[in-house]
């Protein structure tokens, strides 16, 4: 399989090349040059496999030629033994149509690590073949940071920079972080936001200097295979569900329009997906471009569920290249456009594509409350704020009752423990796997939200990668 860059001028890659890479160097997006396709016996034949084999099979199109099936297979295996579900993401009835899939029971309680306990893996699998050192630059609002150092904490040959908003992420998001104090962990809290930090982080991919000293990659769901591990369980639920002989929509709370296009990228692979609704806090620039071709970036309003209070979607520009007719060129026009003006049109194309696929909801702050406490009242489950944001979306979207609806559970409650127990009047537990995050230590630098400052923190500390 070959990726090309969203922005059509960086060098084809390899799985293995475009997974190092994380970003291309023309600031474009990896996305595989041609979507494979499986046929719907194809798929019937995936029902019932365990977790790690159907991820092996979903993903074995997007690494052919730089890993062997079996080897892939061991790799998933050893990814998904850490989860604390034999299902690793199972599903939970609300109601005749509603169900949860639950992403949380890995290491770190959210989604990240499924995608992330892999990557680990990939990275290590794919430096042993090319020497030399990794440096990871990451920024997360709460999530990605600890799932990613929880994967590459005292791995060889890997160092991880992680920001995060200073103040902004909840103190359990925190602590997952800074508590990891491995020399090869470096946590950087910075002045400013998500959107600061990830800008900071693509200048970086561009930065000629440190590029040539370091050889950077991404943890962010910037990177191709963060992407092509989240795929596999739409698979997995729509399975479940019925596939492939019905349809099945889903529900996804959003902020960087990661996990929300695995779900394209499975439509786009033969799931029959009736409709993915995209769910924001009142940080909507999604919705606002869904339902009015308006892409334009606000400033971000701190919220009860952090890390969706993002106003750049990096990954909008993997579905806009897509349905724009993949037209690099153009697409670098437009996010040119875009970085100059923090603005952009969708067009006409791009409009009705998504339209044909996708819905969109802004949920207010009291209505995420309110499913939070439907959903432990009525149902009995406790679900997080980021939850709630899609389960909010999804009881409101009108998809008609006889087609399955399936909410993605993105972190566990525990994480957000003062918006759950504000909500329903019950302070969920942090299960034992994560320790006592509040016996230990922590560790991280406060730096200034310029990226001279990063910049020179981690040019003083990465290693060199030759
Ligand atoms: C708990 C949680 N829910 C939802 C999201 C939004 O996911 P995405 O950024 O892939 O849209 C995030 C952050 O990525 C998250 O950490
Ligand atoms: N919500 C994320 C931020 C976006 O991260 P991505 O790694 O999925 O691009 C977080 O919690 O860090």
């Amino acid at each position: 399989m070959e990726y090309v860059s969203t922005r059509g001028s960086a060098p084809a890659l390899d799985f293995e090349g475009a997974t190092l890479a994380g970003l291309a160097s023309d600031g474009g997006l990896y996305v595989p040059r041609e979507w494979p396709a499986f046929t719907a016996a194809e798929i019937a034949a995936m029902r019932g496999l365990p977790y790690p084999e159907l991820a092996a099979r979903v993903m074995a199109p997007f690494v052919a030629g730089s890993l062997a099936d079996e080897r892939l297979l061991e790799l998933t295996r050893s990814a998904y033994g850490r989860f604390a579900h034999e299902a690793v993401t199972p599903l939970a009835q609300l109601d005749e149509q509603h169900w949860l899939l639950e992403l949380f029971h890995g290491p770190t309680l959210a989604f990240k690590d499924v995608a992330l306990q892999l990557l680990g893996l990939l990275f290590e699998e794919f430096l042993a073949r090319a020497g030399g050192n990794l440096t990871i630059v990451g920024a997360t609002s709460g999530d990605t940071g600890s799932a990613a150092i929880d994967a590459v904490a005292g791995r060889e040959g890997v160092e991880v920079f992680m920001l995060h908003p200073h103040g902004k992420v909840s103190d359990v998001q925190r602590r997952q972080m800074t508590t990891v104090l491995a020399p090869n962990v470096h946590n950087i809290a910075i002045d400013g936001s998500f959107d600061d930090a990830q800008a900071m982080v693509k200048r970086m991919f561009g930065d000629g200097e440190m590029t040539g000293r370091f050889r950077l990659s991404a943890v962010n769901s910037i990177n191709w295979a963060r992407l092509m591990a989240q795929v596999v369980y739409y698979f997995a639920a729509a399975l479940q569900l019925g596939a492939p002989e019905r349809k099945v929509a889903f529900s996804v709370p959003t902020g960087n329009f990661g996990d929300i296009f695995a779900g394209y990228v499975a439509s786009r692979m033969g799931l029959p997906v009736e409709r993915l609704i995209v769910a924001t806090n009142v940080n909507d620039i999604l919705h606002r471009a869904l339902s009015a071709g308006d892409y334009s970036a606000g400033t971000v309003t701190p919220t009860a569920a952090p890390s969706m209070d993002i106003q750049v979607s990096s990954n909008f520009e993997r579905l806009l290249f897509d349905l724009g007719g993949r037209d690099g060129p153009a697409m670098a026009e437009q996010m040119r456009g875009f970085e100059a003006s923090r603005a952009m049109r969708l067009t006409n194309a791009q409009r009705e594509g998504a339209a044909a696929l996708f819905a969109s909801a802004r949920v207010e702050p009291d209505e995420m409350t309110a499913a939070m406490r439907w959903a432990h009242e009525a149902c009995g489950q406790t679900i997080d704020p980021h939850t709630a944001i899609g389960l909010h979306a999804a009881r409101s979207s009108g998809i008609p009752a006889e087609v399955p609806l399936v909410t993605l559970a993105t972190a566990h409650p525990a994480k957000f423990r003062d918006a759950v127990e504000r909500a329903t009047g019950q302070r969920p537990q942090l299960p034992a796997r994560v320790g006592d995050l509040f016996a230990h230590e922590e560790r991280y630098a406060e730096l200034p939200g310029e990226y001279e400052a990063v910049r020179a923190f981690i040019s003083e500390r990465a290693t060199p990668s030759a």
